[in-house]
Formats: structure tokens, sequence, C-alpha cells
């Protein structure tokens, strides 16, 4: 399988990273950003090809693996599926639009494409998959940072957001796809608490569902990436095992 990168920062870095011995049947190749430098970091260390034109790149892959901006889906989403190319997308806020997500479904479908989404930065997406069959009555989410990950200067905790998700992503577009995923998944605009706190040095998601099935809760304590402390490890290695299941005959898991 031939992969393209949109948005070679962070969670770019680590995946091009994982995948360099090409034993996967997985081959990382084209890069885009609109930074041409980071394309070509990352085309130099795993020997592939940087693009300054993203049609260069979606014509010559089978899957664009997006890891840019909410935006860049927006620009690009629709010609990757229009053109029968699958895509991963990792900023899932971008979806939270019914109406774009709508278009996006149809351009899948009409041109025999797919779209996947992956868990990215919290735990339980699966039990919610399954939860989803009966009934859903209540998701919560209360995710908290530590200043650096929030670009945020405090000495002490302070909630930033509290709210419905549908209104956390349009004001924190790059710090709550995990919100957008959430939401997507139980079909409810979901309960979500921001809070920048001094005392953690981890990026924390509490996630709590109530259902017909019961009711649970998941607690993520991600380290965050060097490079980009918003982002958790756990996001790009999502992202990781969700293209190498793509090769997989054995799936674990909704
Ligand atoms: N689903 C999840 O749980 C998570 C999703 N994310 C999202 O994943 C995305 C990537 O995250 P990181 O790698 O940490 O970000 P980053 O900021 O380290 O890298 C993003 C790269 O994309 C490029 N870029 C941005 N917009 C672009 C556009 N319109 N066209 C071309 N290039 C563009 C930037 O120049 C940069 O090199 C972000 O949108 C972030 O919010 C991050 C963490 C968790
Ligand atoms: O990586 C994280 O902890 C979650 C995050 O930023 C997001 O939801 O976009």
């Amino acid at each position: 399988m031939i992969v393209g990168i949109l948005g070679c920062g962070a969670i770019a870095s680590i995946i091009v990273n994982n995948f360099l011995s090409k034993d996967s049947g997985i081959d990382i190749k084209y890069f885009y950003d609109h930074d041409m430098e980071k394309a070509e970091n990352l085309a130099t260390i795993s020997d592939g090809i940087a693009v300054l034109d993203i049609d260069d790149m979606i014509d010559n892959v089978d899957l664009v693996l997006e890891a840019a901006s909410p935006i860049s889906v927006e620009k690009f989403g629709l010609k990757v599926l229009k053109k029968g190319k699958n895509i991963i997308i990792m900023s899932i806020g971008a979806l939270m639009d019914n109406k774009f997500r709508d278009r996006m479904i149809e351009a899948a479908t009409n041109n025999d494409a797919k779209i996947f989404a992956p868990s990215g930065a919290i735990v339980g997406l699966d039990g919610i998959k399954a939860a989803s069959i009966g009934k859903i009555i209540k998701a919560t989410l209360t995710t908290r940072k530590p200043p650096r990950s929030l670009g945020k200067l405090v000495d002490e905790e302070e909630i930033l957001y509290e709210g419905k998700a549908s209104e956390a992503v349009k004001i924190f577009p790059v710090n709550i796809n995990v919100a957008a995923a959430l939401s997507i998944a139980c079909n409810l605009d979901v309960d979500v608490k921001i809070i920048v706190d001094p005392k953690v040095d981890k990026n924390v998601h509490e996630v709590i569902v109530e259902g017909d099935f019961g009711q649970f809760k998941t607690r993520t304590e991600n380290l965050p990436c060097e490079v980009n402390p918003k982002t958790s490890m756990l996001a790009a290695y999502s992202a990781i095992k969700l293209l190498k299941s793509l090769n997989e005959n054995f799936i674990m898991g909704t």
C-alpha cells in the first residue's frame, strides 16, 4: 500500500519513524506540507518524495494520511475521496460539521473509497462503538492539560471551556479532536470540560459513557509529543496501529 502524508509535523514524524523498516507492506512515500521544508525533512528520512502540488501525491497513492489541520481536511478531503483514494483523518474536528461529514461520506460511497478516523488520544472508542448498538444516554469528556500543552501561562488550575463539543471544536480547533471523535461515535453532542492545570505534566482525558449497556469510565494519562506538546503520543500510535491493521487479516476489538 502506497501512502502519502498531508501535514509533516509531530504526528507524521512519529509515524514515519515507525515505518522506516518498510517490512509492513506499507510504503509511506509522498509528503505534502504547506511548509515545504517539513515535507522535505520527512522525505529525506524515509527516502520518499516531497511534493509541491498535492495532486502529485494524491494521484500516486492508495491512501492519504492527514495529520495537518481541520482546514486541510476541508480543503483536500473531498478531492482525495473523489479520486477514489482512501483517507485517514487525524483532524477529526473537521468532521463535526454534519453537512461536511455527509458530503465526505457521499464522496467516499460514490468513489468506492474509505474514510478512517483513528481513536487518537482517547481510550474507550471500542466500547462506545459497541454501546452504540443500544442506546447511549450520556457521554462526557474532561480534558486536563498542562499549560504548555494549551499555550497558557497559569499558576492555578483554570476551566477554559465547559459546554458542548460542537462549540468546543470551534474555539479549540487543534486541541479537541477527541471531543469530536467521541461525539461522532456516540451520535451525541457530548459535554466537554477543558481544564488547564499546572499540576499535571500529561494530557489527561476522562470519558464517561452511560447507556442501556451500563456505564464505563476511562482515563488516559498521555505523554505529550516532544515537538508538539498539544499532541499526545497515543494519537500518533493509534494512526500507526490503524495503518498496520489495514494490511492484517485478524482484527481485534470493535
Ligand atoms: N485525533 C486525535 O486524537 C488528535 C488529532 N490531532 C490533530 O492532528 C493534526 C496534526 O497534529 P500534529 O502533528 O501534532 O500537528 P503539527 O502542528 O505538529 O503538524 C501539522 C503540520 O501540518 C502542516 N499543515 C497545517 N495545515 C496545513 C494545510 N492546510 N496544508 C498543508 N499543510 C498543513 C503544518 O505546516 C505542520 O507541519 C492536528 O490537526 C491536530 O489537532 C492531534 C492530536 C490528537
Ligand atoms: O492529543 C491529545 O491529547 C488530544 C488533542 O490534542 C486533540 O483532541 O486534538
